[in-house]
C-alpha cells in the first residue's frame, strides 16, 4: 500500500491534468488522511461553505458496466439504438458505424484485444463478453503514471470478481501479465466505480467510470458532499452543507431515498462493509420512516421499525402500540413485497398509477421506500409526459 504522500502527489498530478476554470479552485480545501473509518478518505483542512466545488475529477479508465444484465451497444458512441451493429472483424467489439470504427477509442480498443490469439473465429466471439470486460481492457492502455495511481486505490481480492476476465479466456489467449493486472482492475473497479451519468432523453449504454479523488471519499447515509457530471464526463463534487475544517468528506455509495435494510444489504454486497452511521443507527432515520411497515395488529394504524437497526436480524417493533414482530416475520413481508414489485412494469406509467393509488398503500405505509420511489417515478413521468395528469390524491 503506498504511503498517504505518495498518494497525495500522484492525485495532485491526476488533478494537474484538469484545465483550471472559474469553476475549478486551485487550491484545495482538503487533504487525504487516515480515516477513523479504516483505510483512507478525504477530509477539509479548511471551513468550507455550502455549494463549494471540493474538486473536478476525470475518469482513468471508463466503460460499460460489468453486471449481468448487458445493454449491448456501440463500444465507441455508447448508442443503445441502431440498426447497423455490427462487430469488428478484427477485435469483435460491437460498433455502429465507420466513423465509430475508426475513431481513436476503438483503434486503442482494438490495438489489445487483437493482440491476443483466438481460440474461437472472431465471428464466434461473444460481444457482450468483450463489453463486460472492456474497462478493465482499456485500463492495460493507461500509461506507468497512471497504472500506478490505479493500483494505490483500495481492491477486494475476492473470487467473485474477474468473472468478466475469465469469460474471456474462454475466446482469447490471453497473456498472463494482462490477465493479472485486469483481474486486479476488476476488484478496484468493484470497490471504487462510480455509475456514469446518462445524458437525459439519451439512449445510451450505462458507463462506469473510475475518478481517483472521488474513490478516496468514504461513504455516509447522510453525505455532506454531492457530485454531478458534465459533457466531457468530468465529475464535479460540491458540498451540500458546511463542512467545518477537520470533518471527513463523505459521498453515498447507495440510493438516498433507500430504507436502512436495503441500505446496508446493499453496502455489504457491494462495497463490502456494514454501516454504522447516525442514520444506520437511528431506528425511525431522521423520522423519514423509510422502512416502516404496517403493524400486525388490525386494531392499530402504526409503523413497524427495527428495535436494533444495526444488527440484521433485529426483531421490529410498532411504534404506536409496542408490538414486537420477530425478523422472520418481517422477512416474509418484505419478500412479498419484493416479489410484488417485481412484477411491475415501471415503463407503463398507467399501470405505476393504479398500483401506486389502489394497492401498495394499503400494506405499506406513505413512508416506506417503494412507496416513496413509486412517488418519485410517477412525478419524473408526469412532469415530462404531455396530457399525463395526477388522478388522485
Ligand atoms: C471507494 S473506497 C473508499 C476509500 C478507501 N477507504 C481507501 O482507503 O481507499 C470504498 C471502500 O472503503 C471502505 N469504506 C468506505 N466507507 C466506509 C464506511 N462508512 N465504513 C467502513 N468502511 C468504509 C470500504 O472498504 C469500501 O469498500
Amino acid at each position: 500500500m503506498v504511503s498517504i504522500e505518495q498518494l497525495s502527489l500522484m492525485i495532485n498530478q491526476h488533478l494537474g491534468l484538469l484545465t483550471c476554470t472559474d469553476d475549478a479552485p486551485n487550491c484545495m480545501k482538503w487533504k487525504i488522511f487516515e480515516s477513523p473509518l479504516g483505510g483512507r478518505g478525504l477530509v477539509a483542512t479548511e471551513d468550507i461553505k455550502t455549494g463549494e466545488v471540493l474538486f473536478i475529477d476525470h475518469p482513468l479508465v471508463y466503460g460499460p458496466r460489468s453486471g449481468t444484465i448487458i445493454q449491448r451497444g456501440c463500444t465507441v458512441c455508447k448508442n443503445i439504438d441502431s440498426d447497423t451493429f455490427y462487430k469488428c472483424s478484427k477485435c469483435a467489439l460491437l460498433l455502429c458505424s465507420e466513423q465509430c470504427q475508426n475513431s481513436g477509442i476503438h483503434l486503442s480498443d482494438c490495438s489489445v484485444i487483437s493482440c491476443w490469439p483466438n481460440k474461437v473465429s472472431i465471428e464466434d466471439v461473444d460481444d457482450t463478453v468483450l463489453s463486460r470486460a472492456l474497462t478493465a481492457i482499456r485500463a492495460l492502455l493507461l500509461n506507468e503514471d497512471q497504472k500506478n495511481l490505479l493500483t494505490s486505490l483500495q481492491a477486494h481480492i475476492l473470487h467473485q470478481h474477474g468473472s468478466e476476465i475469465r469469460a474471456l479466456k474462454e475466446y482469447f489467449d490471453i497473456f498472463e501479465q494482462d490477465e493479472e493486472f485486469m483481474t486486479l482492475v476488476t476488484c478496484i473497479l468493484d470497490a471504487n466505480a462510480f455509475q456514469m451519468a446518462t445524458p437525459y432523453g439519451k439512449k445510451e449504454m450505462n458507463l462506469r467510470g473510475l475518478y481517483p479523488v472521488s474513490s478516496l471519499m468514504n461513504h455516509n447515509c447522510v453525505s455532506n458532499t454531492r457530485y454531478s457530471f458534465n459533457s466531457e464526463s468530468q465529475m464535479t463534487v460540491r458540498a451540500v452543507k458546511p463542512i467545518s475544517a477537520g470533518t471527513e468528506l463523505f459521498t453515498c455509495y447507495s440510493g438516498m431515498l433507500w430504507g436502512t435494510p436495503a441500505r446496508r444489504l446493499h453496502l455489504y454486497k457491494t462495497k463490502h462493509f456494514l454501516c454504522v452511521c447516525e442514520r444506520c443507527s437511528d431506528p425511525t432515520e431522521r423520522g423519514t420512516l423509510l422502512a416502516a411497515l404496517k403493524c400486525f395488529s388490525t386494531e392499530c394504524s402504526g409503523s413497524l421499525l427495527p428495535i436494533e437497526p444495526l444488527k440484521s436480524n433485529s426483531a421490529w417493533r410498532c411504534l404506536d402500540c409496542g408490538l414486537r414482530v420477530p425478523f422472520l416475520n418481517i422477512t416474509t413481508i418484505q419478500n412479498a413485497l419484493g416479489s410484488l414489485m417485481g412484477c411491475l412494469n415501471f415503463d407503463n406509467i398507467y399501470e405505476l398509477e393504479k398500483f401506486f393509488l389502489n394497492r401498495i398503500t394499503k400494506y405499506i405505509p406513505k413512508t416506506n421506500q417503494i412507496v416513496v420511489d413509486l412517488q418519485c417515478r410517477l412525478i419524473w413521468e408526469f412532469g415530462e409526459s404531455e396530457g399525463l395528469r395526477w388522478e388522485g390524491e
